[in-house]
C-alpha cells in the first residue's frame, strides 16, 4: 500500500524539461543576455516576453545550440548538458523549434509536408519512394486532426493560409515528438479567428509536451499562459504567473517606458 502511494506521488512530481542557470551571452564586449535563469517544467505552456532586444530570441538559439552560451549552465531533462551537444544532437535529444516564418514544403501535399518530417532520411526521393507503415499513417493522421488540417491533408501547402501553413510547421515539428517544443511569435500574421485556433492548438500541445513561446501580443499572453518569464536587457526581470507579472511595477516601467508597447501593457493591466 505503500509503496503504491509512493508510486503515484512520483507520477505526480513533475519533470524539469530545462533549466538555465546563470546564462550569459557574448557578442564582442556586449552581453546579449546576462546572468539569466529560467526553469521550464514538464507539462508547461511558458511564455518568454520583453521588450525587443531583450534577448528572447538569443536565448532560444543557445537551447537549441545555434549560439553558444559563455557562461551558465544548461541542462534538459536533468540529465542532458546541451552546452556538450551539437545542434543536430540537441533536435535529437527531443527540442523542437519552430521560427516565425513558415517554413513548409509549398510543393508537397500537406500530408507529403508530416511524412517527410518524421522520416529520417530527408532525401525526397527516397521519402516519395518509401512507402509509410501503417502505424506512420496513423499517426499521421493524428497530427492532422490535432493541427486541424485532415479536410486540407490532399491540398499543396502553398494553396495553405497563412495561418494553416504555420500549424502545419507546428504540426511537422511535432511529428519527431519532442519534449520541449520552441515557438517564436506563432500569431505574428494571423486572422483573430487564428490566433485563437492557436491559442487552444497550444492549449492540446502541453499535453504531449512542454512549450516555450516567444511573444509580443500581450493580450494572446494573457489568454494562453500559464507561467511568464520577463527578460529585460539580457537580464530575468519577473516570473510568475501573468497576474503576478502584470502587476509588476518595474515590468510595468520596462514596458511603459517604450513607446508603442505601454499599449500591451495597458491593455492586460487595464
Ligand atoms: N549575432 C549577434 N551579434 C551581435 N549582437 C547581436 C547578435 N544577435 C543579437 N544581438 C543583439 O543582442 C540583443 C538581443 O537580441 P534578441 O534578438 O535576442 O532580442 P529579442 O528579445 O529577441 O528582441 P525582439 O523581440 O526584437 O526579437 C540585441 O541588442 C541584438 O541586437
Amino acid at each position: 500500500m505503500q509503496m503504491k502511494n509512493e508510486q503515484s506521488t512520483k507520477k505526480a512530481k513533475k519533470r524539469t524539461i530545462l533549466q538555465a542557470e546563470h546564462t550569459s551571452v557574448a557578442f564582442g564586449g556586449f552581453y546579449a543576455i546576462n546572468d539569466f535563469s529560467i526553469e521550464i517544467m514538464e507539462g508547461e505552456l511558458h511564455f518568454l516576453i520583453g521588450p525587443n532586444g531583450a534577448g528572447k530570441t538569443t536565448f532560444l538559439d543557445v537551447v537549441c545550440g545555434k549560439t553558444k552560451q559563455s557562461q551558465g549552465t544548461l541542462m534538459f531533462k536533468e540529465k542532458h548538458d546541451l552546452t556538450k551537444l551539437k545542434e543536430f544532437e540537441i533536435v535529437r535529444e527531443g527540442i523542437g523549434r519552430k521560427f516565425q516564418a513558415p517554413s513548409v514544403f509549398p510543393n508537397l501535399t500537406v500530408w507529403e509536408n508530416l511524412e517527410l518530417s518524421m522520416k529520417q532520411d530527408k532525401r525526397l526521393f527516397s521519402i516519395l519512394k518509401a512507402k509509410s507503415t501503417k502505424e506512420e499513417r496513423a499517426q499521421i493522421t493524428e497530427m492532422l486532426e490535432l493541427i486541424g488540417l485532415l479536410p486540407h491533408k490532399d491540398e499543396m501547402a502553398r494553396l495553405l493560409s497563412h495561418g494553416q501553413k504555420q500549424w502545419l510547421e507546428i504540426g511537422m515539428v511535432m511529428m519527431q515528438k519532442p519534449d520541449l517544443l520552441m515557438l517564436d511569435e506563432p500569431i505574428a500574421g494571423m486572422t483573430e479567428e487564428e490566433e485563437e485556433k492557436t491559442g487552444e492548438l497550444l492549449l492540446k500541445l502541453k499535453e504531449q509536451c512542454a512549450i516555450i513561446v516567444v511573444e509580443h501580443d500581450m493580450e494572446f499572453v494573457r489568454k494562453y499562459s500559464e507561467k511568464v518569464t520577463v527578460m529585460h536587457e539580457g537580464q530575468l526581470l519577473c516570473d510568475g504567473p501573468m497576474e503576478i507579472v502584470q502587476a509588476n511595477e518595474r515590468v510595468m516601467e520596462v514596458y511603459l517606458g517604450r513607446k508603442g508597447e505601454a499599449k500591451d501593457v495597458a491593455t492586460t493591466t487595464a
